[in-house]
């Protein structure tokens, strides 16, 4: 099996670039070393490896933006497997599917005769933007707000060089939350149709994690061919506050003001302009009254497992 490593140096503000250099002088097997120069570039790579169809592991250095962008490159591929070693700021990838802590574990994983994989779900979030996937979770509302404006601030920069990087999302979410707006939802599924008021966000999810560790989906599976939506609606923004502090734990799905729903497929009409994202990357604001549709499509790729 052919081994090649994709590291994004930007990620984790140096992370994967230390954990990158590492796994490469350790390394004794043969492997190909990649580097991402920009953005959508890791999904050009893993496209090139994908094409030659023969049997490859790819492991990711990198947070979760470029993990999804690699995932983009290989779906559909029986050949390729994906690996990680986290390298991120938020690493929600890592606290959901399997990963590898070092370069002893992937030797030994590539000597194997026969390594282990599993199958994985991948969801997709469709409007008159285009189409994206999304393995972690893809919304609108003040969660895309929120991850936008962390992606873009220097603040998550300087929080992590003090070793607190995840308090940049608590952060700025008091900073987005005096000014957002809460909007209307629509959400229709398995034939019913559901109308939210004064929502704050709208989400779905393929595995629990979120925003650096916020279990926002708690019962989410990545292989079971479903999807789960939450939305937070009808709540003063003091009250969110409260609610939020609980999402760290799974257990903000108690109060009513959070309602999930589970399907295949759903379609959303959100009623205002609110900013989305897939997998914590900028998607484009919602189409104003127009549907949105998330969707999943089972076993679409596949992730090593020791
Ligand atoms: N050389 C590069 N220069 C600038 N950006 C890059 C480069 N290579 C990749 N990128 C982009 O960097 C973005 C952020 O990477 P990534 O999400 O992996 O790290 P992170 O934001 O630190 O981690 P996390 O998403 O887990 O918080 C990705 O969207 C990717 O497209």
């Amino acid at each position: 099996m052919e081994l090649v490593i994709i590291i994004n140096e930007m990620a984790g503000h140096g992370l994967a670039k230390k954990r990158g250099n590492r796994l490469i002088s350790e390394l004794t097997v043969p492997f190909k070393a990649e580097f991402t120069t920009h953005i959508g570039h890791a999904t050009a790579i893993a496209q090139s490896y994908s094409s030659k169809n023969s049997a490859t592991l790819i492991i990711v250095v990198g947070g979760d933006g470029t993990i999804h962008e690699v995932i983009k490159g290989v779906i559909g591929s029986e050949k390729m497997i994906v690996g990680v070693i986290n390298g991120g700021s938020g690493n929600d990838f890592g606290r959901a599917f399997p990963i590898f802590k070092n370069a002893q574990e992937i030797e030994r994983y590539v000597l194997k005769n026969k390594p282990f994989s599993r199958k994985q779900d991948i969801g997709i979030v469709q409007s008159t933007n285009g189409a994206e996937w999304f393995m972690n979770n893809s919304g609108f509302g003040i969660d895309a707000a929120v991850t936008h404006s962390v992606n873009q601030s220097t603040v998550k920069a300087q929080l992590n060089r003090l070793g607190l990087g995840k308090l940049a999302y608590a952060f700025i979410l008091l900073k987005e939350l005096k000014k957002f707006k809460p909007f209307d939802v629509t959400v229709i599924s398995n034939g019913q149709k559901y109308t939210y008021r004064n929502s704050y966000l709208v989400v779905a999810s393929n595995q629990p994690y979120f925003g650096g560790g916020m279990k926002i989906s708690p019962t989410s599976l990545m292989d079971d061919g479903l999807i789960e939506l939450t939305i937070v609606h009808n709540i003063s923004k003091l009250r969110l506050l409260a609610v939020f502090g609980t999402v760290f734990f799974g257990k903000h799905t108690k109060f009513k003001v959070v309602k999930q729903h589970v399907a295949e497929q759903f379609q959303v009409i959100v009623h205002a302009a609110v900013i989305g994202h897939a997998d914590g990357e900028f998607i484009g604001n919602a189409p104003v009254d127009g549907a949105i549709y998330f969707k999943v499509s089972k076993e679409a790729w596949q992730v090593a497992t020791n």
